[in-house]
Formats: C-alpha cells, structure tokens, sequence
C-alpha cells in the first residue's frame, strides 16, 4: 500500500470535493480557487479549467514517481478520494474527444457509433487498476457528465441571475442536488423522477427538455466498443396539440393493425419507442382532454399501457418529461387538469424565465441572443451586423416592450430587420386595435368576422411563427389556427 503525503492527501480531497459541484453552482469558482491554492484572480471557467488540469498533471505525475498510478495501491480515504480525482483527470484529458463523439453522434443520428478512443481510454482505466464493470460504468458516466454540460451551456447561453439559476436547476435535475447519491444510488435509476417545465410561450421549453432528455445516463458496453443507444434516439417527442384526440392515442400507445378504419399495420405509439434509458417529451400536456389525461395517468403510475385495439400489456420504463405555456395552477384550480395527474409529472417542476425578464436582469442578453439567432441563417454574423440590429430594435421597440412572444418573437423580428430594415413592435394586448386597419375591405365595407379572424391569425403569426403561439394567444386550437390562415382572400 501506498500512503500520500499530508498534503497530497490534503490536494486530492479538495478535488473530490470539485467533483460533486454543480459546474453551473456558484459555489464551484471557489472551489476551484482552494484546489489550486491561489487567491482569485477574475479568471473565468475555462482558464481555471486549465490551470486545475495542468495542476493534476503533476500531483499525479509525481505519485507515478513510486509506480504507475494503480488505484488498488491505495486505501481508505485516500483510494475514496483519488478515484474520484482520477475520474476527474482522465474525464478533462478526453473532454475534447467525448465532445467530437457527440458531434458524430449527432452526425449518425438514432444508431449508436462506435466510441473512436475506447480502447485508449479502456486501456488507461485497466492500468489504473478499474475492472471491466467499474470501467464500463464510469466511461457511460463521463460521457454522460459532457453531455449535460455541453448540451444544457449551449442550450441555456445567456448571462443573468435567472439563466445562472436556471442552468443549476437544470444540471441538478439530471444529476441531482448531491451527486454522491447519484453516483452510488440513482444513476441510470432515474426513470421516475419526471420533470415538468413551464413558462410563457417561446421561452425555450422544448429546447430545454430535449437538452435534458439528451443527457441521461446510458450504458457502454466494453465488448462492442458503444453506447448501448445513441442519444439523440433516448429522446422521444410529441406535442400533443397537433393531433386530434382520437389520432393523439394511437400517436401516444400505438394501434393494432385492423383496430379501427385505416388501421392497416401495427404503429408503435411513442412509449413504445422509448427505452428505459430514454425519455418521453410530452410538449403542451395542459391542452389534452380528460380521457387522455386518464389513459396517461395510468401509464405514469402503473408504468403500463395497452396499444389501441390491443388487451396486451406494455411496460413503459423511461422517464417523462412534459411541458406547457397554460397557467397548470388555474387548470388544476377549475377542474381542467387531473390533480392526480399533475403530481405524477411533477416531481421536479422548472420555470423559464420570460426575455423580457433576461433583458431587465441584464440589458446585454439582448446583443447575446441576437448574434445566436443570426447564426441560424449566416454561421459567422460580424459583430457590426449584430450591432445594427440591435440599434434597429432599440430605436423601435419601447424599452418596457414585454416580448409576449419572448425568444420566438426576436427570432422573428431578428429576421424582419434582415428583411425589410425595420420591426414595428405591437404589443399583443394591442393586437385587436392593430388588426383594426383589416375590420374593413379596401372597398370600405365591413368584413365579416371569419375575414377579421384570418386577418388576426395572420397578423399574430407574422409576430410569433408558430401556430401553437397563435393557437394560444387567440384562444382557438391549432387546427382552426391554420383553417384560418389558409383561407383564400
Ligand atoms: N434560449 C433560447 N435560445 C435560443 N433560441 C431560443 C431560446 N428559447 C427559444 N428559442 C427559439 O424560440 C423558438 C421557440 O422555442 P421553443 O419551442 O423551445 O419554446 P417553447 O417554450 O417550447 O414554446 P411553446 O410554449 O410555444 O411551445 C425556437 O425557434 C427556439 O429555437
């Protein structure tokens, strides 16, 4: 056996403590200060980053003076401590590479890749003294930990309290408050912690869910060199105001061939095509009807289901993630949304802030999110470019403007000012006396109310972009949304 010296051992426990921080925390900055002995010096994450990995290098290089690094030379404490410092080592030696594997990943789609360094990085586990279940575990689970980083800091990028906020919770959903326990009890168990997201309209639920749902944990398997599933599959979605009630229960369990007219094979409904280390994302969950809140209940809780014209039993064994816009406390309040359901799909509930909140907390989130807007359409918008429009949008839109539509809208009006050189702001309260203008024809003869709410549903698209918004502000469902606006005339 191998003993550290007092300071070593003093070294590799603050790093295990380093290891259990939220990377999103407040707290993890001065942790990252004490591990390696300096006072702060206003460096940010990823100068720390570096300066902790040079850090590490050494104190393990030294150890190595002795004998190759093999955990099983140490005990107690310090075997408890230098495990976690080494997974943390080896995890920031192949940060790089773990992110390439996500981009061809992404690249591959729903079939899972191979893992381009496994050997390497199994070989380096082997040395270290790890056997093949241990080393299987911890390469699913620090392929797991870049995945939520990577995906939640570029689905949440901004830079305000209720972001910093947000990003924290989010992290703290996959891996819990207190990653010990995940570590030793609830990784790859977390199939009944449901989480549910609300927040106005446009704020990002779905981009948030999928960034969740990507992030689970999912196995290697050491003989094939993989991931057991591709991430992007683990992620199964459905928003349930696009489909009529009847449709939306074959959509949701699956039919049987032959179960009703058109039934003409077998359809896997989603549960069916989530495995249990995947997620089902449930998009608008406050618009559906109370037979379908029943026949989802019964899902959730009993984690069994049946296909449409089928007596079989199914079990559903991946975790639910569900999103609305609708205010879910006044649903639950008249009766619209089963209590029983809510608290099924609630055992974490998020709430995304609005932009008009982001840009209160910090003027500069506006600037932020239009160059991450523009490089949807051009890859690398000049400073210059995002500069003019944010001028554009300051010199037309009021200061106290409440973005109803929020990121959806800036989208939107990011495109406008591309388009035409200018957005006129119409507040969506305002929106009646704004459609004004179309209550009467060109010919000065009144329209009649059909023509008044296509001329509606029109002018609340042209804000928002989504037929959902639309469906939502005006009050209508979706499939009326689009009768509308596809009307001639
Ligand atoms: N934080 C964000 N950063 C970048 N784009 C965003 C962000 N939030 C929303 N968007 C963009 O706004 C649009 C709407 O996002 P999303 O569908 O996730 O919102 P939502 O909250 O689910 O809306 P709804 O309640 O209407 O379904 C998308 O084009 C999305 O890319």
């Amino acid at each position: 056996m191998y003993i550290l010296t007092a300071e070593q051992a003093a070294f590799f426990a603050k790093v295990a403590e380093l290891v259990f921080l939220n990377p999103f925390g407040l707290e993890r900055e001065k942790a990252d200060w004490e591990v390696l002995g300096l006072a702060p010096e206003g460096l940010g994450f990823a100068d720390r980053l570096q300066l902790i990995e040079a850090k590490l290098d050494r104190e393990f290089k030294a150890l190595e003076r002795q004998a190759v690094f093999d955990i099983r030379h140490y005990q107690g404490k310090a075997e408890e401590n230098l495990r976690l410092a080494w997974l943390f080592y080896v995890f920031h030696r192949y940060r790089q590479r773990f992110n390439g594997h996500i981009n061809a990943q992404k690249q591959a789609g729903d079939k899972a890749i191979e893992l381009a360094f496994a050997r390497e990085l199994m070989g380096d586990f082997e040395q270290a003294g790890f056997n093949p279940p241990e080393t299987a575990h911890y390469i699913a689970l620090l392929f797991q930990v870049q995945r939520a980083f990577t995906f939640i800091d570029e689905t949440v990028s901004g830079d305000c309290p209720a972001l910093y906020e947000l990003r924290m919770r989010l992290w703290n959903n996959i891996f819990t408050f207190n990653p010990a326990w995940y570590l030793n009890y609830l990784c790859g168990r977390m199939e009944d912690f449901s989480l549910l997201l609300l927040g106005e309209t446009g704020t990002g639920k779905s981009l948030v869910a999928k960034a969740v749902g990507c992030s689970g944990y999912i196995p290697f398997d050491l003989a094939v060199r993989r991931f057991v599933e591709s991430f992007s599959a683990s992620f199964k979605a459905i928003n349930l105001s696009e489909y009529a009630t009847g449709l939306l229960e074959s959509e949701l369990f699956g039919h049987k061939k032959g179960a009703f007219t058109g039934a003409i094979d077998n359809h896997p409904g989603l549960f069916a095509k989530c495995s249990k280390h995947g997620s089902v994302f449930i998009d608008e969950i406050g618009d559906i009807d109370a037979t379908i809140q029943v026949k989802l209940l019964n899902v959730i809780q009993e984690r069994v289901y049946s296909p449409v014209g089928s007596h079989e039993k199914h079990r559903f064994e991946g975790r639910v993630i569900s999103a609305t816009n609708r205010p879910i406390g006044q649903l639950l309040e008249q009766g619209l949304f089963r209590a029983d359901l809510y608290y099924r799909l609630c055992s974490d509930v998020i709430v995304l802030p609005s932009l008009s909140q982001r840009i209160r907390e910090n003027p500069n989130e506006l600037p932020g999110l239009i160059a991450r807007l523009l490089r949807r359409v051009i890859p690398t918008p000049d400073d210059g470019l995002v500069a003019h429009i944010e001028s554009k949008i300051r010199a037309t839109v009021p200061a106290d403007y409440p973005w109803p539509g929020n990121v959806r809208e800036l989208e939107q009006c990011v495109r406008r000012i591309c388009l035409t050189g200018t957005y006129q702001a119409t507040p969506l309260a305002a929106a009646v006396n704004a459609a004004e203008a179309g209550f009467r024809a060109a010919d000065g003869e009144y329209l009649s109310a059909q023509q008044v709410m296509q001329n509606y549903c029109r002018f609340l698209y042209g804000q928002l972009d989504s037929f959902e918004a639309v469906a939502r502000i005006a009050g209508l469902d979706r499939r009326t949304v689009k009768k509308y606006m596809e009307l001639d005339g």
